[in-house]
């Protein structure tokens, strides 16, 4: 039986600047389910980080409805938004934002401790996932020592370290060569199909798409099932 884990419905997102009004999205409608792996594809400007934002609590819709688990959370208080953020979701972004003076092991860790969870068990963990990654010699590294794509495989670790329910990506292969793109984006399947995350993935990258559930797309600012 499907399961929510989010549920947008009648999002409407907008920029103003003086007089003048940018509508990117007005009515966009999803629901991702437990275990879905769900693409996000369209020209650029379209609204897709846009709709992540709004999606992974990063920013608040003007209207319509965020559910995430069943919970209503568009109006809650930024401090729980914040609160939910790290124990629900997991982001990763095309450019990783590691911590340059923390080594891989303790960037992975860093969303445990900051979610209370001891320092020796939180670093256990870091280097479980880091080990998936192909990464354990790699740990005691810092991010300048790291190549991008093993930049970006311990930034995906970081995201998943605390068993997200929902994990937002947004262009997380966009500057990666072919073989780690393969490998990342292997990794977001695992998530789903092994942890039964739901994965929202914002890419340009329309050979990725052939893993996915389904595509969608942004059209007049409503959500629409992408079809080439
Ligand atoms: N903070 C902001 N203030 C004003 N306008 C914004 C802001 N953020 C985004 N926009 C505008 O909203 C529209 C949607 O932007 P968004 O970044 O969501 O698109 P996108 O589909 O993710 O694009 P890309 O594929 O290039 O990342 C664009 O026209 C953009 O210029």
């Amino acid at each position: 039986m499907s399961e929510p884990v989010l549920e947008l419905r009648g999002i409407v997102r907008e920029y103003r600047s003086g007089p003048n009004v940018l509508k990117v999205l007005e009515g966009a409608d999803l629901v991702l389910n437990k275990g879905e792996l769900v693409g996000l594809v369209g020209p650029s400007g379209s609204g897709k980080s846009t709709l992540l934002h709004t999606a992974g609590l990063l920013e608040r819709a003007e209207g319509g409805e965020v559910l995430l688990d069943g919970e209503s959370v568009l109006k809650l208080p930024d401090g729980v938004r914040t609160r939910l953020r790290r124990e629900k979701l997991g982001f990763v972004y095309q450019f990783h934002h590691l911590l340059p003076e923390f080594n891989a092991r303790d960037n992975v860790a860093m969303p445990l401790m900051v979610n209370g969870v001891k320092r020796r068990i939180a670093r256990q963990k870091a280097d479980v996932l880091l080990a998936e990654m192909g990464l354990e010699s790699r740990a005691d590294h810092q991010p300048g020592q790291l190549s991008g794509g093993e930049q970006q495989r311990v930034a995906i670790a970081r995201a998943l370290v605390n068993d997200p329910k929902l994990v937002i990506a947004d262009e997380p292969t966009g500057n990666l060569d072919p073989t780690t793109t393969d490998r990342v984006f292997a990794s977001l399947i695992r998530i789903a199909r092994s942890e039964g995350a739901a994965v929202l993935v914002a890419t340009h990258n329309m050979a990725l798409t052939r893993h996915m559930d389904r595509v969608l797309t942004l059209q007049d600012g409503k959500l629409t099932t992408f079809t080439g």
